[in-house]
């Protein structure tokens, strides 16, 4: 009987298309499967508050799963370089897997896979959270690309990894402690702001499926109307974040049995993960993106830092812009905001109120049941036009345009703000545009 191998989950809460478990199953023996809640580690960005209620429910439902197949979610906390080898000489284990992350954090794995393999510890990593490698996709040149639509069209080409199926059963692991989630503490409870999450979201590999199928047989006919927020999108984005969900399984869906009007808008799905490709991408040659202009020409922008009034009015949907306040109080209540309404407020936060765009990323960051270290930091550094392939800075979204526009009839906005209510503007959209402008006008070329 080999050893034991260890298969460490990280944003990949899944047991189907895993591919770092089925190394482990094709290994044989017994195996531990582990959690570990790391916020030490260099590189490591702890969690916000939607994030961090989430991933409780997510490993709860992770847990339960293993368990239905015979099999053990280990819990453990602590920094990586350190809980690693100790759970390793704990369990006689000479064999540690995992999928690949992309951020700063892979330094921490690089620098464990060398001091395990001089240790004598077997390791393997795998491609399993993205369709394709950062380094795969290259320019000519071979550097990373910096615009969308080409890398795409790269991106696309490459043969995709077929998904593989859950496990049928998994081997009971050597004993070894495990931490109770709830000693964890990542849900909120003075006071208990979730109630409009659970609400919302079922989180788990499950549910997640759940949902990619009820969008391919529903929600995916109508996706060509994606910008109108009262429509709706699939809502895979935090099951993509956690990994519930490979971007593989959804590609491999899309290529399944769908009805005529769904296949029309395959390509536009397809070409939103395609998005989530180049940000992951963009953070793989920049894992300083939450925190640095990608255009180092932005670095002098007249960006203000003041969070006063302002910024808290922005934050609680209290700014007198109905689309804005729409979004924020939709954020505020699911841990989601539509995509074209994070794009209205972003703008109107880096634009009309002339904020750092890093004041709401961190907002974002805390609020978003999807916040992710790329797609995060890019979207936001998209609307700020400090980014890859950026919106230009000076589109100054219109929000009451905007709203014109995707939500005609007022339903979305209606949705979320009470019958009635009006606020007085807090910055007048003409001027603020004006002085946006002028602000951009100050930029060296
Ligand atoms: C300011 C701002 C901040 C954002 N922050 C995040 C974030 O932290 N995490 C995140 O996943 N997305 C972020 N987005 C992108 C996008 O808004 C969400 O991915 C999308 O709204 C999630 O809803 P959905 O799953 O229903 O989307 P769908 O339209 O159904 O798209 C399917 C999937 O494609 C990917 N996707 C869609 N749009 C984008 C995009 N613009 N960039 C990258 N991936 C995309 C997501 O994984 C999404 O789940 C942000 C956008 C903006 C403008």
């Amino acid at each position: 009987m080999p050893a034991p191998s260890i298969v460490w989950f990280r944003d990949d809460l899944r047991l189907a298309d895993h591919p770092a478990l089925h190394a482990a199953l094709v290994r044989g023996g017994p195996i531990v499967l582990l959690y570990l809640f790391d916020e030490q580690s260099p590189g490591i960005r702890p969690l916000g508050g939607a994030t961090r209620w989430w991933l409780h429910h997510s490993l709860t439902a992770h847990a339960a799963a293993i368990a239905r197949l015979g099999g053990r979610l280990v819990l453990r906390r602590g920094a990586a370089e350190v809980e690693i080898p100790r759970l390793v000489a704990e369990t006689g284990a000479d064999a540690v897997f995992w999928n690949r992350r992309y951020g700063a954090s892979r330094e921490v794995d690089a620098r464990l896979k060398s001091a395990l393999r001089a240790g004598g510890v077997e390791v393997a990593s795998f491609a399993a959270n993205l369709l394709v490698e950062p380094w795969e996709v290259t320019t000519e040149a071979g550097t990373p690309y910096q615009v969308f639509t080409p890398f795409w069209r790269a991106a696309r080409e490459r043969p995709m990894r077929e998904p593989r199926p859950a496990p049928r059963a998994l081997p009971a692991g050597p004993p070894a402690a495990s931490d109770d989630l709830d000693a964890w503490e990542l849900l909120p409870t003075r006071p208990d702001w979730a109630a409009g999450l659970r609400a919302t979201w079922e989180p788990g590999e499950a549910a997640a499926h759940r949902r990619l199928e009820r969008f391919a047989g529903n929600g995916l006919a109508a996706y060509h109307r994606r910008d109108e927020p009262a429509v709706g999108t699939s809502g895979l984005g935090p099951h993509l974040r956690f990994g519930e969900l490979s971007p593989a399984q959804n590609w491999h869906r899309m290529h399944g049995a769908l009805g005529p009007e769904a296949r029309r808008n395959v390509p536009k799905f397809l070409a939103e993960l395609g998005w989530r490709e180049f940000n992951w991408s963009i953070l793989y040659a920049h894992p300083d993106l939450a925190t640095r202009n990608y255009r180092p020409a932005y670095d002098d922008f007249p960006w203000s830092w003041d969070r006063g009034p302002e910024v808290e009015a922005w934050q609680q949907g209290r700014t007198g812009i109905p689309l804005v306040d729409a979004g924020m109080r939709e954020l505020w209540r699911t841990g989601t905001m539509h995509n074209r309404v994070r794009m209205v407020v972003a703008s109107f936060l880096v634009k009309n109120l002339l904020r750092h765009w890093r004041i709401g990323e961190e907002w974002f960051w805390d609020t978003l049941v999807d916040a992710d270290e790329a797609n995060n930091p890019g979207n936001w550094q998209w609307v700020a036009g400090s980014g890859a392939d950026a919106a230009p800075y000076f589109r100054v979204f219109n929000p009451d345009l905007q709203a014109t526009k995707f939500d005609p009839d007022g339903e979305y906005v209606r949705r979320w703000l009470p019958a009635g209510e009006r606020l007085a503007p807090i910055v007048d959209l003409a001027a603020s545009r004006r002085d946006a402008l002028a602000a951009f006008a100050t930029l060296r070329r």
